[in-house]
């Protein structure tokens, strides 16, 4: 295929996305206007719950997933007495607040705002399960939060981790997994809400499970993936690679990755890979006057693997990177993976820059929110 019908094929699919259905997600829209963040009230801020009984491990996904605690200093951690709100926006390509919930919030308080809490931007809600813990409490706690939160607002995604499984054998995991499971959509079929749907994840902060369930909750919310997975699909079929993904890299959460099935150990080795990209940039790559990331838009990584495989990295913008997996001896033809890799970002930057255009405009008629002093049209801060 000639490098031109590629141009065309990927310039094809940007076009194609369809402005009519505009998220309320957001993204690193500063790659098109610096101060786009800013102008995002935290209220319309789409929001992702965590709930779940105290103890579960709420706290800790939320650190290790988004600031990088480690593990072991969870042991630390103070119980949660009130919502804490944290807005991922400033350090990430995806804009949205995380709200950890205290393990004994009560629903049926009064003062539970159930209405501002569950409508509006909510758009996913997670709740944690104990696997190490007796669960019988934990399911009933489960039916009431997503009975209540259903008749608030039916959209929202319920997703549910059965967490702290490393503490597990793997027939105990599918044990426990099929019977929650069992358990948690026999009782919304008593209840008569059967039309709630519930998705399980097995995780653990102790190993990559917790970042691949938090992608896949995130994914999704973002209704321009089944587009970004054609462009991945178009780019890893021309380029002669085998696996390709494309990470917000603070928190290594992948946002979108081609159509091929996910093995865990390929993701393992690209968050590796990305941890140390990371620390090497920062620890050589910082000026000295500098107060911002070594990780920028000239960000380019190639390790060679004693099993013939290359991990090769490119920036995508300064959030977002693409990591590749691919066989030696195809990484003879750089020129042409590289080419395809700037056709392929200059058609995401399409597909967002259409986004964030038509949410302008959108917003601007609507007068609800003031986008002064910007053209969100801006050109993208990570193109060659
Ligand atoms: N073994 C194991 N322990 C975990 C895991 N996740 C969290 N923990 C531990 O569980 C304990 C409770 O974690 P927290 O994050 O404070 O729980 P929480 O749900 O926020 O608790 P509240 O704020 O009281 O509602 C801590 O000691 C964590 O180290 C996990 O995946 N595996």
């Amino acid at each position: 295929m000639s490098s031109y019908d590629e141009e065309a094929q990927y310039e094809a699919i940007a076009n194609s996305y369809a402005v009519g259905s505009l998220p309320k997600f957001g993204y690193g829209a500063e790659d098109f206007d610096p101060e786009f963040g800013s102008y995002m009230p935290a209220e319309v801020k789409p929001k992702i719950l965590l709930l779940g009984l105290r103890r579960s491990g709420k706290s800790s996904i939320q650190k290790v997933v988004f600031h990088k605690m480690s593990p072991n200093e969870t042991l630390f951690l103070e119980s949660t007495n009130k919502i804490t709100k944290d807005d991922i926006s400033s350090s990430s390509f995806i804009q949205f607040q995380v709200w950890d919930f205290p393990g004994q919030i009560d629903f049926f308080d009064p003062t539970f705002d159930a209405d501002n809490i569950f409508g509006g931007q909510c758009e996913a809600l997670i709740f944690i399960i104990d696997a190490q813990d007796d669960y019988m409490e934990s399911l009933e706690k489960l039916h009431s939060t997503v009975s209540r939160a259903y008749k608030v607002n039916p959209n929202i995604h319920f997703e549910v981790f059965i967490h702290k499984v490393d503490g597990l054998s793997d027939d105990q995991k599918i044990e426990t997994q099929r019977e929650i499971h069992q358990r948690a959509n026999d009782e919304l079929s008593e209840s008569g809400t059967d039309s709630i749907h519930l998705s399980f994840y097995l995780t653990s902060i102790y190993d990559h499970s917790i970042f691949e369930a938090f992608s896949k909750v995130v994914q999704k919310l973002i209704p321009q993936l089944p587009t970004m997975e054609n462009l991945l699909n178009i780019f890893i079929s021309n380029s002669n690679i085998e696996k390709a993904f494309l990470f917000d890299v603070v928190s290594k959460i992948y946002v979108a990755t081609d159509s091929s099935p996910v093995d865990m150990a390929s993701y393992e080795l690209c968050c590796d890979f990305i941890d140390v990209i990371i620390d090497i940039s920062y620890i050589y790559g910082m000026k000295e006057d500098a107060e911002t990331s070594a990780f920028d838009n000239q960000s380019s990584s190639i390790i060679r693997l004693n099993s013939s495989t290359i991990l090769y990295l490119r920036e995508v913008n300064k959030y977002l990177a693409m990591v590749c997996l691919l066989r030696e001896e195809n990484f003879a033809r750089q020129g042409l993976i590289d080419y395809n890799f700037i056709c392929f970002r200059d058609a995401l930057q399409e597909v967002f820059g259409i986004r964030a255009r038509a949410s302008m405009m959108r917003e601007r008629n609507q007068n609800s929110l003031s986008f002064n002093g910007g053209s969100i049209a801006k050109e993208w801060d990570g193109r060659v």
